[in-house]
């Protein structure tokens, strides 16, 4: 089997007395969608923070690509190809799509950028970022500004953006929230496709999102693992039909 790209050994967090992620083991292999699912509270986005940075667990490990990040900072994960996505809030609304992606781009490029030249540097950025839009479905958009676009439109913008640093795996938080039936299928329809850039750690509510894209599906209980499988497995797995998908037994 191949390599997991990024895994979680044991990670544990507490805030007080309440455990949020308790002895968390994981792993997100090459080329798959790995959903996490659970009720609400159940440590969900605390985990996904932890894996970006934004949170520090207080025990365990996270692999990523062999390096030991745990100590990482937000920027040095994301350097390494950890894409986070939608925080719809870090697009800048009033700029076209196309300035979006590239604003990214040169960021990354930060200092190993050259000043002269500043057309033939405009073009090859341009045209990266406009390689990136055609990826994400949204060259026709180009022009048109961030806070325009529909929600789904806007979710691709935000995996355009990552797209420029060069992810190796995403984390997606709720990808779904906030669309309606067509939007959500259709950006299910983009995920399937996506995974072929990087594999994902999907956190989603959506179980028809879930269960059409998830290669395997991860159930988090008050922070804790209780149960990992294929979707059929989890599917018939009597304490997750009991513990989340509230079927009684
Ligand atoms: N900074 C914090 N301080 C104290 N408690 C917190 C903090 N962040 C989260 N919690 C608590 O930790 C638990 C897990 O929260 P978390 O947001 O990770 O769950 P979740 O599974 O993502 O939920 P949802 O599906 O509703 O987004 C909840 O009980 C929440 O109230």
């Amino acid at each position: 089997m191949a390599e997991p790209v990024l895994a979680l050994v044991r990670l544990a967090k507490s805030f007080g007395a309440l455990k949020v992620t308790d002895g968390v083991s994981l792993d997100l292999r090459p080329g798959e969608v790995h959903a996490l699912i659970g009720p609400n509270g159940a440590g969900k986005s605390t985990l996904i923070h932890q894996i970006a940075g934004s949170i520090r667990p207080d025990a365990g490990a996270i692999h990523f690509l062999g390096h030991d990040v745990g100590q990482l900072s937000v920027a040095k994960r994301a350097r390494l190809g950890l894409a986070r996505s939608f925080q719809v809030s870090s697009l800048l609304l009033d700029f076209s799509a196309l300035r979006n992606v590239m604003l990214a781009l040169q960021a990354r490029q930060g200092s190993s950028f050259r000043f002269w030249r500043p057309v033939m540097r405009d073009k090859a950025l341009t045209d990266r970022a406009m390689a990136m839009l055609e990826r994400v479905g949204l060259a026709a958009r180009a022009d048109i500004a961030a806070g325009a676009l529909s929600h789904g439109e806007r979710r691709r913008l935000e995996i355009a953006v990552a797209l420029g640093l060069e992810p190796k795996a995403f984390l997606l938080d709720e990808p779904m929230a906030g669309m309606g039936p067509e939007g959500s299928k259709e950006l299910t329809r983009f995920l399937d496709g996506l995974r072929q850039e990087a594999p994902i750690l999907l956190v989603e509510h959506d179980m028809d999102a879930v269960f059409a894209l998830a290669d395997r599906i991860s159930v988090l209980f008050y922070g804790r693992i209780i149960a990992s499988g294929s979707p059929a497995e989890i599917r018939a797995d009597a304490e997750v039909r009991k513990a989340y998908l509230g079927e009684p037994q």
